[in-house]
């Protein structure tokens, strides 16, 4: 999915949510007796309307053998064309290597855009961004207490933060229509920060929801004209006594954010 039609469809929606597709199986409700892919067309059902994405975070299908392969191709076929499929993997490995992972993620599994580790730096990110018409979205600072360990070390040569330094950089690699960021919610005091430095790059925001983000801080200074945020749910919409109602708080909240803080996306 090319930028101009996620932004048509950001607009339409008035929504840039993704769901996370993240099934635990002991916190399925009972009455799917263990079915993950029929609970994941469940939820998809539930949030079609509300969202633009969907994440399924690879784990918890790998957690399950060839069998979670097999529901995970199935749920990303049930999803369709009209959302932005992200394979949140987290990949990155020797050039050769990252390119049977792009393969797996594009062409097994029928995903639009992969996560990526900046670790290894270019050649292990080149591979995923080489792919025509997919999306590759690179870890900057995530949401999790350890990305202080690294992301935030400043660097001696530039005295810029470490994400910083990977945003800077992998700019240079791509361009705003084949490569995203990602940036935890958990972390939204450093957004004006982060929209300085990638003013015209889509950021995936996890960290809302059961890990405590901000989403109104996180629209405040992250949103752009062209919206420029998609931000994720998992446990906080599959895991609510109503998924539905769970989305469709945070699609309103969402509509709000974009009259206030970005209201050029409906121009
Ligand atoms: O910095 C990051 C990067 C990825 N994630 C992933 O997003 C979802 C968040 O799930 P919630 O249930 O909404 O907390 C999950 O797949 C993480 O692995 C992240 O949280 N932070």
């Amino acid at each position: 999915m090319k930028k101009q039609e996620l932004v048509q469809r950001i607009r339409s929606k008035r929504s840039f949510l993704c769901v996370g597709l993240d099934p635990d199986v002991s916190r399925i409700p009972e009455r799917f007796s263990g079915d993950v892919l029929a609970f994941n067309r469940w939820i998809i059902d539930q949030t079609r309307d509300l969202c633009v994405a969907y994440k399924p975070n690879t784990a918890f299908y790998e957690a399950l053998g060839l069998e979670g392969t097999r529901i995970l191709k199935q749920t990303i076929a049930y999803i369709g064309n009209n959302h932005l499929i992200i394979a949140d993997a987290k990949r990155g490995d020797i050039g050769n290597t990252s390119r049977y992972y792009a393969r797996f993620a594009f062409d097994t599994l029928g995903a639009d855009a992969i996560t990526v580790a900046p670790y290894m730096g270019a050649d292990s990110v080149q591979p995923f961004l080489e792919e025509a018409g997919k999306w590759t979205i690179l870890l900057a600072l995530t949401s999790n207490s350890g990305s202080s360990d690294f992301q935030h070390a400043l660097q001696g040569d530039t005295g810029q933060p470490l994400y910083e330094r990977v945003m800077r950089t992998a700019m240079e690699w791509g361009s705003t229509d084949n490569l995203m960021f990602v940036c935890g919610a958990t972390r939204a005091e450093r957004f004006g920060d982060l929209r300085r430095i990638a003013p015209d790059h889509f950021f995936l925001v996890p960290g809302i929801g059961a890990q405590g983000g901000d989403l109104a801080a996180v629209c405040t200074f992250g949103l752009n004209d062209e919206c420029g945020l998609l931000v994720n749910s998992s446990r906080g919409i599959l895991y609510a006594e109503d998924p539905r109602r769970a989305a469709l708080d945070l699609q309103r909240q969402m509509d709000e954010a974009l009259k206030n803080y970005a209201p050029k996306v409906f121009e």
